[in-house]
């Protein structure tokens, strides 16, 4: 079993790796179980394909189960009022820990209920997306979102465990796989050439089922994400917003697309780093050839690096006015992550926003 610690004093927390492990899940959460029962909470696809195994898995520790619709606009107000009321009714108290099967949209809004709920209870994170196992289980940003855009009322609340076990992957929808994969080449295109063709060459493998490098994949995106998280928890020092990378155009993206299956957040975050090398590039700060290796590499593993791709047809402007809900947003100054090149990824904190709308003004026309 990989053991990665996410360093954060009192808050500190294992996140465990290993193939199998939900089908054995009592071992390690037993602990988590008060009076031999445990409340895990799942989106309906996921309860229908991997709950049975974590059930089994628990053994002889009770399982109550609620179930959330699947989909992004499960992270609003009316799923997490559901939420919490059913939580209450079970009579949840702050010492107890409740369980988060699924990928990201049920990581955060139970991360988010465990937050408010009683001003504080536990929870532990059992991640079954590959964009949950490599990003959104780990590092304690728990949120929903509001109608004015991405995340825009939520905590940072840390989990106390994070359970991954990669073999869930295997009825993970190939186009969910996919968009999980952006969030693993981000780590790369942030501060790690090296990772970035190690994704070259072993993403498309990846992508049709090696568990092997799935779980090299997890483990080293893990690492690298708690490493960031250890260094700058709540996002003040400039580092973890090298995390964000992709995001700002990403966010833009996915609210434009009104948080639907139209453009996943993965898909969206594709675009979105693509975007960002492409304006490097524009603005003399990147090579061409480095933009381009990103974008290529992103379109031959089927996820959009193009306004195009991403099936988004508004202007510039429009775009812009989705970013200033930004929360990098700083007196009123949006700082973007931009690069030197890949693996060189940085905080500008001088852009201005109307060269990112003419930007994209011209990104619209040349691949309309
Ligand atoms: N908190 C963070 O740090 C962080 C980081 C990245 C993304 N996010 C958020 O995560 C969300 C996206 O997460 P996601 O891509 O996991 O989406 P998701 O939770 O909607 O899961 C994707 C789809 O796959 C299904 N699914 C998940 N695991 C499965 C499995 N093993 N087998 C079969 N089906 C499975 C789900 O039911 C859903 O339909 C976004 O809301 C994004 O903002 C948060
Ligand atoms: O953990 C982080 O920090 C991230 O930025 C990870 C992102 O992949 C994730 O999508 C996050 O939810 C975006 O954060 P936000 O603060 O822009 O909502
Ligand atoms: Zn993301």
């Amino acid at each position: 079993m990989t053991e990665i610690t996410v360093s954060l004093g009192e808050r500190s927390y294992p996140i465990l790796i290993e193939a199998g492990l939900l089908g054995r899940a009592g071992e390690v959460l037993a602990t988590f179980a008060r009076a031999g029962r445990l409340i895990v909470i799942a989106d309906e696809h996921v309860a229908a394909v991997q709950l049975p195994t974590l059930r089994a898995g628990l053994g002889a520790i009770g399982v109550e189960t609620i179930l959330l619709p699947a989909g992004e606009s499960t992270k609003s107000w009316a799923q997490l009022e559901a939420l919490t009321d059913r939580l209450i009714a079970l009579e949840v108290e702050r010492g107890d820990h409740i369980v988060a099967l699924g990928g990201g949209v049920i990581g955060d809004l139970v991360g988010f209920a465990a937050a408010i709920l009683k001003r504080g209870c536990g929870f532990v994170q059992v991640p079954t997306s590959l964009l949950a196992q490599v990003d959104s289980s780990v590092g304690g940003k728990t949120a929903i979102n509001s109608k004015a855009g991405k995340n825009l009322v939520g905590a940072f609340y840390q989990p106390s465990l994070v359970l991954i076990d990669p073999l869930v992957l295997a009825t993970l929808p190939a186009r969910e796989m996919r968009a999980g994969y952006a969030e693993v080449v981000k780590y790369g295109l942030i501060d790690d050439a090296a990772f970035f063709a190690w994704c070259e060459t072993n993403g498309p493998a990846l992508l049709a089922g090696d568990v092997a490098l799935q779980t090299q994949a997890i483990a080293h995106s893990v690492a690298a994400k708690a490493r960031i998280v250890g260094e700058d928890e709540r996002e003040t020092k400039g580092r973890r917003a090298l995390l964000n990378l992709g995001h700002t155009f990403g966010h833009a993206l996915e609210a434009e697309t009104g948080f639907s299956d139209r453009l996943l957040h993965g898909e969206a975050v594709a675009c979105g780093m693509a975007l960002g090398f492409r304006f490097s590039a524009a603005m003399g700060m990147c090579s061409g050839a480095d933009a381009e290796r990103v974008t290529r590499h992103l379109a031959d593993t089927g996820l959009p690096s193009t306004l195009s791709d991403a099936g988004v047809r508004a202007s510039g402007e429009a775009l812009v006015a989705h970013m200033l809900h930004d929360k990098k947003m700083e007196g009123g100054k949006l700082p973007f992550l931009l690069a030197h090149g890949i693996g060189e990824t940085f905080l500008a904190k001088d852009v201005a926003l109307a060269d990112v709308a003419r930007f994209l003004d011209q990104e619209a026309m040349v691949v309309a």
